[in-house]
């Protein structure tokens, strides 16, 4: 591991059980990615890098099959499913092929790099109508949900029975998606709290500082809505990829077993440490998603109770 140079100024909102000397990968979830098209390969595989990083057993990336080398070829532990394409994009066929794949899975995050056409809806209406699944909608997948309008369709509610989803919009996709102001950080809180509220959802409102809103898990009646402030993260983290690279982790925490506001929570934390520890590594300027992405191994161990 290599030496750190930061410490974190706050401990990790939650923890991840010590790992047992007699763990297997199947103890830490099988998670897929679904996302990519021509031109945005990267996205989707910095997504799944990023959820083996945050410690999942087993990460697949579903994607268009012209982009499948290109994706493969970015980790040799990633595996990939190619889904039917037209051009650049996934195509309409893609969804009735993917939802074979979903039984053996612990969670699926959907939407970096995946263009918002016919395809991507059918697999974003899928993946959304299914709720047996934790599901992570990021990016693309956002845009589709603002796009169809389905977010004011009680139909796609998850109850407290149901797997969770979670939303990680920056504040463009969060204003195209009830247009609360990317510019107005309490409206659009006040906007993921409607979210939560009527659709039982959790919301990572991404920015710097990035929140969490969502209710906690536990006693049913307890209609509260929480309002997590993260502790970690800083300028330099405002580069591409560093979102799709947050979906990843956050797609990987679901999918080792924690409930929906730990995940967001600790993925959240755990993502702005690793941008702490890149900007002291390399610089503001200098830092990319990819540092962020590669750190994260670096320090991943501090998600973890000793
Ligand atoms: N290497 C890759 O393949 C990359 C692919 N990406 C994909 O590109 C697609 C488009 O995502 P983008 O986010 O780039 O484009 P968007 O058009 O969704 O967001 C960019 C615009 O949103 C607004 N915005 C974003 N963050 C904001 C903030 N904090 N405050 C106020 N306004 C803000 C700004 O108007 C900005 O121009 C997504 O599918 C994404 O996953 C990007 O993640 C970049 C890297
Ligand atoms: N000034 C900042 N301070 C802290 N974190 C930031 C800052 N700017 C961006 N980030 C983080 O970087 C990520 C950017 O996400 P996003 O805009 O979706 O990037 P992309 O889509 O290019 O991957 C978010 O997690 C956001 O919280
Ligand atoms: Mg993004």
């Amino acid at each position: 591991m290599s030496k750190l140079l930061t410490k974190a100024a706050s401990p990790p909102p939650v923890q991840l059980p010590s790992r047992k000397q007699s763990a297997h990968k199947g103890n830490f979830g099988r998670v897929l990615l679904v996302g990519g098209s021509r031109g945005m390969a990267g996205s989707i595989s910095l997504s799944s890098i990023a959820a083996l990083h945050a410690g999942a057993g087993l990460v697949s990336a579903a994607v268009p099959d012209a982009v499948l080398e290109s994706v493969a070829g970015f980790h040799p532990a990633l595996m990939t499913i190619p889904l039917p394409c037209d051009s650049a994009e996934f195509s309409q066929l893609a969804w009735s092929e993917l939802r074979s794949r979903l039984s053996d899975l612990s969670a699926v995050g959907c939407g970096p790099g995946m263009g918002t056409g016919a395809g991507s809806r059918l697999l974003v209406k899928g993946l959304l109508s299914q709720k047996k699944l934790p599901l992570v909608l990021d990016a693309d997948a956002i845009n589709v949900l603002s796009m169809e309008g389905w977010l004011d369709d009680e139909q796609f509610a998850r109850s407290d029975e149901d797997a969770p989803c979670v939303l990680t919009p920056h504040p463009g996709e969060l204003q195209r998606l009830t247009n609360a102001s990317a510019k107005d950080v309490s409206a659009q809180l006040q906007a993921a709290e409607e979210l939560v509220r009527r659709l039982n959802f959790t919301v990572v409102v991404k920015g710097g500082p990035s929140h969490v809103v969502g209710r906690s898990p536990g006693d049913a009646n307890d209609t509260t809505i929480q309002v997590w402030q993260n502790t970690t993260g800083n300028p330099g983290m405002a580069t591409a990829g560093c979102g799709d690279v947050l979906t990843g982790v956050v797609t990987s925490l679901l999918g080792q077993g924690l409930d929906a506001m730990a995940a967001a929570q600790l993925a959240v934390w755990v993502h702005g440490r690793s941008g702490d520890e890149s900007a002291a590594r390399h610089s503001y300027a200098g830092m990319t998603a990819l540092h962020v992405l590669e750190t994260l191994a670096d320090i991943a161990d501090e998600m973890t109770s000793d």
